[in-house]
């Protein structure tokens, strides 16, 4: 099987264009009723703001961990909705100094809600004045230089931070410690997928029946933004080649036109991308089946090794290919099957070196 013809973009679970941007804006779930599966962090969240809302106060600071994808951002919009709060959007590779972050906080109106994507990336001073931001809604500014600096406190707005990040283990813990509520977000189970895909498919105007959605959920890693860019290039397809007899005119799908939409794209049947496969492949061929460490892995398919700890890796164990042993990665059998691939005998490896 040839990994390197697989368009990347296609599978990749973080966001591509601007295009796309848009594409999800208009497919984005605006209410907690709205947004399907994370059954247990809905219900979670759904009690945490109620409360608040009872109360009169701001809910507690809420931190969402999870690969790139499964409805972080929705879900902070939605926390604003629901509350009936303004919503601010920061990302944390943005905040290089501390200053960045004061101007935002400073600028905050009461009861508002301050996103910071990739929460992680911020700058290390950044976070320490986030510390006491949200514990006590209080900052010190330095004011002046060197010997003659003073720090002058400034009161801050009360606000709810909602924090985002694939990375949860890179989150210093006092920063951790300060989110009252953390969820982490799963990847979505096939039914959960089909109903992400059904509602994104009427919002569309597209007829694609159960089997053809079936079809797509399956080959989407659980993710609902791969399910939707999938969901795409088959409605590009029905319009093109179906008699576009469907309701809005935008064309009908059916499991032949899906499989044939996604054969075109090189999509596998269990949705594996061109890392995924890349990384299968080494440690079946180059490794005989595992154990394999993880930096010798990330320096074999010549990708950062956090990439393959935090967005391969998941995924793959997931589905059932690898495991993680103390020893390294291993491939099971399901993953030799997958890839129509048999363990080398000990003497073949032995006349290989
Ligand atoms: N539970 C869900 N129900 C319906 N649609 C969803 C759900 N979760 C995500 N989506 C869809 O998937 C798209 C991506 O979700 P979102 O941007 O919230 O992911 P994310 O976890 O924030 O990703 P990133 O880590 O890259 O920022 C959204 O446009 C939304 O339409």
């Amino acid at each position: 099987m040839n990994y390197d013809d697989t368009p990347a973009e296609l599978l990749a679970p973080e966001l591509e264009s601007d295009a796309e941007l848009a594409f999800e804006g208009a497919l984005r779930p605006a209410s907690l009723s709205e947004f399907v599966g994370q059954v247990k962090v809905r219900g979670q969240l759904q009690l945490l703001l109620t409360a608040a809302t009872m109360q009169g106060r701001t809910p507690d600071h809420i931190l969402f961990a999870g690969p790139p994808g499964l409805g972080k951002t929705t879900l902070a919009m939605i926390v604003a909705q629901e509350g009936n709060r303004p919503l601010r959007m920061a990302s944390g590779p943005a905040i290089q100094h501390a200053g960045d972050l004061a101007a935002v906080l400073s600028s905050l109106v009461p009861g508002e809600v301050l996103f910071i994507d990739e929460i992680h990336r911020m700058a290390r001073s950044a976070e320490e004045m986030l510390y006491l931001a949200m514990e006590d809604f209080r900052i010190d500014i330095m004011v002046g230089k060197g010997a003659g600096a003073t720090s002058v406190p400034l009161e801050l707005a009360p606000f709810t931070l909602v924090g985002a990040t694939t990375r949860a283990g890179l989150l210093p813990n006092p920063l951790r410690d300060r989110f009252g509520f953390t969820a982490r977000l799963e990847f979505y189970a096939d039914d959960e997928l089909e109903q992400v895909l059904t509602r994104a498919a009427s919002l569309l105007g597209l007829d694609i029946d159960r089997e053809a959605l079936a079809e797509i959920a399956g080959r989407c890693r659980g993710t609902p933004r791969i399910a939707n860019r999938l969901l795409r290039r088959v409605r590009d397809y029905a319009l093109v080649y179906s008699d576009r007899s469907g309701p809005s005119g935008a064309g009908t799908a059916d499991i032949h036109s899906v499989r044939a939409a996604l054969e075109l794209y090189d999509v596998d049947a269990l949705g594996l991308d061109r890392l995924d496969r890349a990384v299968m492949q080494i440690i079946l061929t180059r490794f005989n089946g595992g154990p394999v460490g993880l930096n010798t892995l990330a320096v074999s398919v010549g990708e950062e090794s956090e990439t393959i700890e935090a967005v391969v890796e998941p995924f793959l164990v997931r589905i059932g290919l690898l495991t993680r042993t103390p020893r390294g990665r291993v491939a099971t059998p399901d993953a030799w099957q997958h890839f129509g691939m048999h363990p080398a005998s000990a003497g073949t490896l032995l006349d290989d070196l």
